[in-house]
């Protein structure tokens, strides 16, 4: 099975920042799975997908995804990966009908198909009663699952998301990750960042954990809690790499 994700000794420091958010990070994800990106606050996952989707650029190292370079390939990179970012991306003025329109316009999605996507995704993610009121009314859930719909639009082979599940209820948080079961289970790629250890064990076939912008362990959860002396567990793998010492 060939690659979705090539990183080679990717470095990145952000003007003026104390700490190097990444030091030479090497990781590789397989096409086709749900993978899990795992590390304590400021290890450098959201550099690491920022990256990816030509949002931040490196200043050492290349990272790859489906073979396309994130610097000079990220037009072709984008109409392939669907990116969901920890920050709501939609404007609280429009409905979130009106702002799918206005994202899948972006993309040249012609406005039938369009409208029968947002059609299908809305009532996927249970927003149909909801389409036409203001993002601003909505619930954190139904920010969270509208956010995730707009990175669904152009129907990408790979979704790379930011903490999609983080702050809601387990209703809502239940219903995101069925998509993504389900999203996989039609042969996309999925990538995602959670502090939610448990939901990962349970959702991811491969889980990379890094710090301090570097990888420090990676296989699948099962493994993974094998090979960890007196863990059970990936929360107890998590803190045998990652230690106890919180993070500024
Ligand atoms: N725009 C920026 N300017 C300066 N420093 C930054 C910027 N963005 C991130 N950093 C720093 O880079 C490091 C990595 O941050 P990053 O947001 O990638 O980590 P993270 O693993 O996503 O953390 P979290 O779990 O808190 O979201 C941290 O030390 C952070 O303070």
């Amino acid at each position: 099975m060939s690659n979705a994700i090539e990183i080679d000794q990717l470095r990145k420091h952000y003007p003026g920042a104390e700490n190097t958010a990444l030091q030479g990070l090497n990781l590789r994800f397989k096409k086709g799975i749900i993978a899990g990106l795992l590390g304590p606050n400021g290890a450098g996952k959201t550099t690491t997908i920022s990256i990816l989707c030509g949002l931040v650029h490196q200043d050492q190292g290349t990272a790859r995804v489906f073979g396309l370079d994130s610097r000079q390939d990220i037009i072709e990179i984008k109409k392939k990966i669907g990116i969901v970012p920890q920050q709501i991306a939609l404007y609280p003025q429009l409905s979130a009908q009106e702002n799918l329109e206005y994202i899948g316009r972006l993309y040249r999605i012609p406005l039938r198909v369009l409208r029968m996507r947002i059609a299908f995704l809305l009532e996927r993610f249970g927003l149909t009663a909801n389409a036409h009121k203001r993002i601003h009314q909505y619930s954190g859930g139904m920010k969270r699952r509208a956010n995730i719909i707009a990175g669904l639009l152009h129907e990408p082979e790979m979704l790379v998301l930011d903490e999609p599940t983080a702050g809601v209820d387990v209703q809502s948080r239940t219903m995101i990750l069925d998509f993504l079961k389900l999203y996989n289970e039609e042969g996309k790629t999925i990538i995602y960042t959670s502090h939610l250890l448990e939901e990962a064990e349970r959702i991811c076939s491969d889980v990379a954990i890094i710090d301090e912008g570097r990888l420090i362990a990676q296989d699948s959860p099962g493994n993974l809690v094998r090979q960890a002396e007196g863990c059970n567990n990936l929360e107890e793998v998590f803190l045998y790499y990652t230690g106890r010492t919180v993070r500024e």
